[in-house]
């Protein structure tokens, strides 16, 4: 994909830069690795976010100067994804620091505050506190300090930005050596379906089951993808569709509701859907897995009609302190985005709305979640915690 989600503008850049408000994103060609030096003479650094809410008719960036406009940009779904949620979140880290160090003040409980208002953006993403809890500990390390570590910070995030596309890309390997070898006789490849975004979009680039599938199809054993627009956000028709279009992979656009006749027919056709693949927010450790509202009602029907369940998510994505996903908080959003579309009303402003953004598939619907440590078939807790276990060897 071309461009760049989430991109740290430093003080060089914003010093020249003609216009201090949301520009047009560089092409990703760009050397997006920041100046950790700061300069208290010249303009703050910034963040500049794709406005993913504009997309696919427009590319825009919004730019952040503090902990809280990233805060807003995430729960606002400017920036959304899994992983691209908590590297926006590091980088509102080391935003609000670079604030601190000019301004002065008790930097320790500002930090503090900063984190608790990044924290409360959106509940469901685990590796929004994962990496919260990374940021936290450089804090620690630099406690005594008189001035926050802003370049530690900054470092970090950069880290945590490109830890994400390493992890993403050796997902994309296992995940595309699971469909190898799922191939049935005489198949040379298959299709598989997908929900939501979970592409270079929702994280640090390639993507998580969007970064199978790109692999997948480089390796000549995926051949077309079925892409559900994934109501009310429409992730699928207005982001997946468009990074797939962008790389000129096939795919073909559905409503949801169309994804057991695909499933049906696609069951029945040699080099058919074999596969939905899928994303997660938040894996708990018996493997049951919170993910785009939807993701379950399509894991029962891939069931019904003989296909498998693919998840891939890295370990940021675990969450060890939940048993089962019974206890994985769901977000529910504003009645709006069920009665409007488009800007134009779609039903009376009176009807009651229920609008949970995420729904938990129970681990036995999966029979494999991918992760850049390797692949757990048939997840339960043991098979999740031996894999937790093995990464932690590590
Ligand atoms: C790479 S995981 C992306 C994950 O996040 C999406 O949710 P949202 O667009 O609301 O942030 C969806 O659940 C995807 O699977």
């Amino acid at each position: 994909m071309s461009l760049v989600p989430i991109r740290w503008v430093s003080q060089q850049e914003c010093a020249s830069r003609e216009e201090d408000t949301a520009g047009t994103p560089p092409d990703a060609s760009t050397d997006v690795t920041p100046d950790v030096t700061s300069d208290v003479t010249q303009p703050a650094v910034k963040l500049a976010l794709l406005d993913q809410r504009l997309l696919p008719g427009e590319t825009r960036e919004v730019l952040l100067e503090d902990a809280r406009g990233v805060a807003t940009a995430i729960t606002d779904m400017v920036v959304r994804g899994a992983p691209a949620i908590g590297i926006a979140a590091a980088y509102g880290v080391a935003l609000e620091a670079f604030v601190i160090n000019r301004e002065g003040g008790d930097w320790q409980s500002r930090l503090a505050s900063a984190c608790d208002v990044l924290a409360a953006s959106r509940p469901t993403a685990v590796n929004l506190f994962w990496a919260l809890d990374r940021m936290r500990k450089v804090i620690a390390a630099h406690a005594t300090r008189s001035q926050p570590p802003y370049e530690a910070l900054l470092k970090e995030a950069v880290r945590i930005h490109e830890q994400d596309l390493d992890d993403n890309l050796r997902m994309a390997e296992f995940g595309a050596q699971v469909i190898a070898a799922s191939l049935a006789q005489g198949e040379t490849r298959c299709e598989a379906m997908t929900h939501c975004n979970t592409g270079a979009l929702a994280t640090g680039g390639h993507g998580t089951a969007l970064g199978v599938i790109r692999t997948a199809y480089a390796q000549g054993i995926l051949g077309r993808v079925h892409v559900n627009e994934t109501r009310p956000w429409w992730q699928g028709s207005r982001l997946t569709a468009w990074e797939l279009v962008q790389e000129k992979i096939p795919a073909r656009l559905a409503v949801e509701g169309a994804a057991s006749l695909i499933m049906q027919q696609g069951a029945r056709t040699p080099e058919g859907v074999r596969w939905l693949i899928v994303g997660a927010d938040r894996i708990a450790a018996n493997g049951d897995t919170a993910n785009k509202i939807g993701t379950f009602s399509l894991a029962v029907q891939a069931r019904a009609h003989g296909i498998k369940v693919m998840v891939v998510a890295p370990l940021a994505t675990f969450d060890g302190t939940l048993a089962s996903g019974a206890d994985i908080p769901i977000e529910t959003r504003d009645a709006a985005e069920l009665r409007e579309a488009g800007g134009r009303q779609i039903a009376p402003q009176d009807i009651d709305v229920f609008n949970p953004v995420f729904d938990v598939t129970p681990h036995e619907y999966i029979d494999a979640i991918v992760t850049e440590h390797g692949v757990v078939e048939s997840p339960d807790s043991d098979s999740v915690g031996a894999l937790l276990g093995r990464a932690m060897r590590r």
